[in-house]
Order: structure tokens, then sequence, then C-alpha cells
């Protein structure tokens, strides 16, 4: 193996032997078309590694100023948890039989955007913390270092890609940056080519995509931008799914499709408060409701409340945009999604407080699951931080198990959105098991839908890969009640139980959503 200059990638040369050499007869070699990715997050790892493994005639790079990020891509240990991931990272960055690596992991940010032809932006565009549009609007500061660093270095024609989620005509600003900082003469076509994938099925979702949208300034090079995205994309998905249409629809769809995903959740959620004092079923509902071909079953199980770092931010962006835009009406409404999700919270735990008794005081309570959703590691707006720091301001002990997510960010999360941290520091507790942490609990509380928890599914979990066995555990139920207070509460948030088995071993179980006749 040989490594080509600057950039510390193999590449594989042949050896010829100098006597018989004849310049004639060797073939300048087509130089590779070359990815890169900058961002190496849950977005930028999977699909540089999809698009990787489909493109074997493409080198994918991907930089991130993160070294243990990068360090950790490089391994068999990669720093986010998917399912499937590790196969098709290794099918492309340690390939076997006559394929060539084409993945690369990096943290010479410089050298692989000078080398590319293509660059994705996949870098984080949290909630602005501070200044003006606080709270709401998107924060694009990693966005514009990656994008100066490219006007910086860049001394070929490059096709800029925003993968991130950005707020409608941030086109615009990378435009101005490059139009700044680039050497003239340079072009810089832009695209918004928006992600979609949901994590813990990311690979899935990559790898048999509803759509990939690709916008695009509607000028011959746009055009022409668009299609030299889409041929990548080609190479393994269908191209009637391939969608190119104007760069800013491409921008707000985006916006538009996780506000409506959320807002689903946000109504079956309004329901299930309804359904709790009506004595109806919010899964019943739900069911019949998606029935119907127009609304259709998905994204309409009740809940805690959603999380993760998408849906809030994305809808606070777009209820600021419409804000910017002298819509405060329709500011607002985007606005009520989040304020319902609020609310679920916050109902939830009262119900819990209600149910205990009215005093949580010294109470031992057992949470189980922490990650914002199953077969994910991701801890980042978790409905479970704002129960858990609910429960300890209440008095309460609160002893926390997941399978995946690692202690000391359970601790980091919930330290970081409380106001009484040496409160937390002696109430809060977490476990290696589901039994240790329910040992002596006054109640348990549900509040990821890990397989492991459910009674309704009957063999081991279905999560694979990092974690082992961990994410393999099935709960005994039986034995959780021989290690419990009684009464033995089960306040399932996630809706995961069957409560009836449950009842006859003694347990009173509160699910989200249903109303006692
Ligand atoms: N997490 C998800 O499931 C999805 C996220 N998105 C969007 O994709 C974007 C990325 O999200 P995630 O991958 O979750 O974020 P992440 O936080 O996991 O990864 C972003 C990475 O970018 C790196 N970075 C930031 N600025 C950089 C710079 N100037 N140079 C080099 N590296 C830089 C960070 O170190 C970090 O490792 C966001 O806009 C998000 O809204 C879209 C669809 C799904
Ligand atoms: O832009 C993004 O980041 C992504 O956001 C979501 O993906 P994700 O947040 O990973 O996961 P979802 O499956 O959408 O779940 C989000 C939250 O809603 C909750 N949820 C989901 C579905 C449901 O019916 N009920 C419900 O409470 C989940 O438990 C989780 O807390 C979208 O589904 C993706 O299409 C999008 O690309």
């Amino acid at each position: 193996m040989h490594t080509q200059a600057g950039q510390g990638i193999p590449v594989p040369v042949t050896i010829t032997n100098s006597t018989n050499f004849d310049p004639q007869k060797t073939r300048t070699p087509q130089r590779m078309k070359k990815v890169c990715c900058i961002g190496a997050g849950y977005v930028g790892g999977p699909t540089s590694a999809v698009m990787a493994t489909k493109n074997p005639d493409v080198s994918v790079t991907v930089v991130d100023y993160n070294k243990d990020r990068i360090e950790a891509w490089k391994t068999n240990e990669l720093p986010i948890y998917e399912p499937d991931l590790l196969d098709v990272v290794q099918h492309a960055r340690d390939p076997v039989a006559k394929r060539i690596p084409n993945l690369f992991f990096s943290t010479d940010v410089e050298g692989a955007i000078a080398e590319a032809d293509i660059i994705l932006l996949s870098v984080n565009t949290p909630t602005k913390s501070m200044g003006h549009g606080a709270g709401q609007a998107s924060e694009l500061c990693h966005l514009e270092s990656a994008v100066r660093r490219i006007g910086e270095v860049a001394t070929s024609d490059k096709i800029i890609v925003e993968k991130s989620t950005v707020p409608c005509k941030a086109a615009e600003t990378v435009r101005d940056i490059l139009n700044a900082t680039a050497k003239p003469g340079l072009n810089f076509e832009i695209l918004s080519n928006p992600e979609f994938l949901a994590e813990g099925t990311a690979v899935r979702n990559l790898l048999h995509p509803d759509r990939i949208l690709i916008g695009s300034l509607n000028t011959p090079r746009g055009l022409a931008a668009a299609r030299s995205l889409a041929d990548l994309y080609a190479s393994w998905v269908d191209r009637s799914r391939i969608i190119t249409i104007n760069l800013y629809s491409s921008e707000l769809a985006k916006l538009a499709a996780n506000a409506l995903l959320a807002q689903r959740i946000s109504s079956v959620n309004a329901l299930s408060a309804m359904c709790e004092s009506l004595g109806a079923d919010i899964d019943e509902v739900s069911h019949c409701v998606g029935l119907d071909q127009r609304i259709g079953p998905k994204m309409l199980k009740a809940s805690v409340g959603f999380g993760g770092s998408c849906f809030r931010k994305d809808i606070l962006s777009l209820a600021y945009i419409a804000e910017s835009l002298h819509l405060p009406q329709v500011a607002d409404y985007w606005r009520s999604i989040v304020g319902i999700n609020e609310y679920q919270k916050e109902r939830f735990t009262r119900r819990i407080v209600k149910c205990l008794y009215s005093s949580l005081s010294s109470k031992r309570l057992a949470v189980l699951g922490f990650a914002y959703k199953k077969d994910t590691g991701d801890t980042r707006e978790t409905s479970a931080i704002t129960v858990v720091n609910n429960l300890i301001n209440e008095g309460a002990n609160v002893r926390v198990y997941d399978p995946l997510v690692e202690e000391d960010r359970v601790w980091e999360e919930v330290l970081a959105s409380s106001d009484r941290r040496e409160t937390v520091k002696q109430r809060l507790s977490v476990w290696p098991s589901a039994y240790e942490a329910c040992a002596d609990a006054d109640a348990v509380i549900i509040l990821t839908e890990w397989d492991e928890f459910s009674n309704k599914i009957s063999g081991p979990g279905d999560a694979r890969g990092r974690g082992g066995d961990r994410t393999k555990r099935v709960l005994d139920w039986s034995r959780v009640a021989g290690l419990m207070q009684k009464p033995m509460y089960v306040f399932d948030g996630r809706n995961v139980l069957d409560a009836a088995p449950l009842e006859k071993m003694g347990f009173r179980v509160e699910s989200i959503g249903k109303g006692v006749v």
C-alpha cells in the first residue's frame, strides 16, 4: 500500500518492472471523484458510509475537528450506536477481496476540502443559546465556520451540499461567505439535500429512503450540480425517488417535514390527556384514526413526549422564521406543538405525584430508559431529562437504568438542566441493570420504549451490535415484583406494557392515555 500525497489515504500501487516499462502503454488512471463530508456525527457518519459503500469508485472522506470522534470512527467501537452501521462502515473502510478502501475518517479538514469535488455540510445546527433569537433561531456558527474554511482553502470549483438542517435561505448565507472568502474565478454551486433519517433506523432509512430531495438554483450550473449529486444517489436509489426542486423549497421542506411529524405526536398526546379523563384508550384511538389511508398509522404513538436533537429545534426555527416574516399567528401555531410536548412531560410527572399520595419525599423511583427513543444511545432533548429533574425537585431519589446510555451521559444531562445541582448529586443514581434500579423502589417509571421493558414482545429484544447483550435483555417482571415496595406502581410513559398480566402480579399500571372506565 502507498499513500496519496498529503492525504494519508492508502491507495494500492502497481509495481512495474522498470526494464519493461513502456510509457505509451500506461494509462493515466481516471481521477476518482472525491466527496468530503464535514461533520462526523449522526448524519455525516452513516450517510457517508452508505454513500461510499454504494459508490466504490468514489472516495468519501469524513472530517471533523473532534479528534476523539474521528479516532472512534476508525475503530470497531463507533462513536454512535446504530443497528447495522458497523457492517456498512467496514464494507467501505476495510474491504475484503478486490475492493479498495473508499471511506476515510480524518481531522485534516483543509486537506479533504482541497481535494473534494463535492462537499457535504453535516455540521450541527442547534438552537441559538445567546443573543438575538436565543432559544428559537438556529445557531449557524458551525456552518459558517465550515463554509469559511472552504472559501479559504479551495483552489478548484466545488459543489457545496447542505445536509444539515438549516433555516430557509441559508444557501444565500453560504453563497455570501464564499463570495467574500474564496479566490476569484472559482465556481461554487450550493445545493440543499436535507437528510430524513431517524436514529435507531438510520441505516435502513439511508438504504431505502422515501425520497432524496435535491434543491438547486434553476440555472444551467445549478442543475448540472444537482445532476452530479443525483448520480451519486442513483447508485442505490431509484431515480423516481430522487426529486430535484427549487433550493429554498428544499430547505423549507425539511423543516416542514419535522414540524408535521412532531405535530402528529403532539396531536395524539393532546388526545391522550382527554382519553385519561374520558375512559378511552389512546392506542385504540390512534389505531382507528391511522386506518384512514389519508392519515396513515405512523408517528401516532402517544408518549411522555418527543425528544431528540431535532424536532424541538426545527419547530422553533420554523416559528422564528414565521415571526421574522411578520406572521405571528403562524409562529404561535408551530410553537403550540412544542407547548403540548412540554405539557405532556409535566402532566406525566403530576400523575406520578398524585398516585404516590401527593408526595415523592424520600421515595425511591426506578427510571427505566433514558435515551430519547429505543435503539440509540442519544440523549439529546430526551424527555427523561425533564421528568427526572421534576421527580428530584419533588424530593424523590431517582435510580436510572438504560441499556445503552453511559452513566456519565445521564449525569451530564440531568446536571446541565438543573438549577439544584447539589440536590441532584444527592438524589440521582445510575445502575447497570433494571433489577438494581428497581430494588426497594416505590414505583417504576418507563421513559424509553426499549424492547427489554415490554411484556408484549416474546423473546429477546431486537437491538443488535454495540451494547451486545445489554440490548438483548428481557425484564422478568415477576422478579421486579419481588424487589419493590408495596403498593407497586408502574408508570408506563411509552405504552410498552400489557397491563393485565402485570396487574395479576399485583402491579398498579398507569399508562399514557388510558382512562379507567
Ligand atoms: N441526528 C439526526 O438524526 C439528524 C440530524 N439532522 C441534521 O443534521 C445536522 C447534523 O446533525 P448530527 O449529525 O446529529 O450532529 P452531531 O452533533 O452529531 O455532529 C455534528 C458534527 O459536526 C462537527 N463540526 C461542527 N462544526 C465543524 C466544523 N466547522 N468543522 C468540522 N467539524 C465540525 C462536530 O464536531 C460534530 O461532530 C443537524 O443540522 C441536524 O439538524 C438531520 C436529520 C437527522
Ligand atoms: O431531522 C431529524 O433529526 C430527524 O428527526 C426525526 O427522527 P428522530 O428524532 O431520530 O426519531 P423519531 O422516530 O422521529 O422520534 C422522535 C421522538 O418522537 C417520539 N415518538 C415518535 C413516534 C411516535 O409515534 N411517538 C413518539 O412519541 C420518539 O420516541 C422520539 O422521542 C424524524 O423522524 C426524521 O425523519 C428526521 O430526519
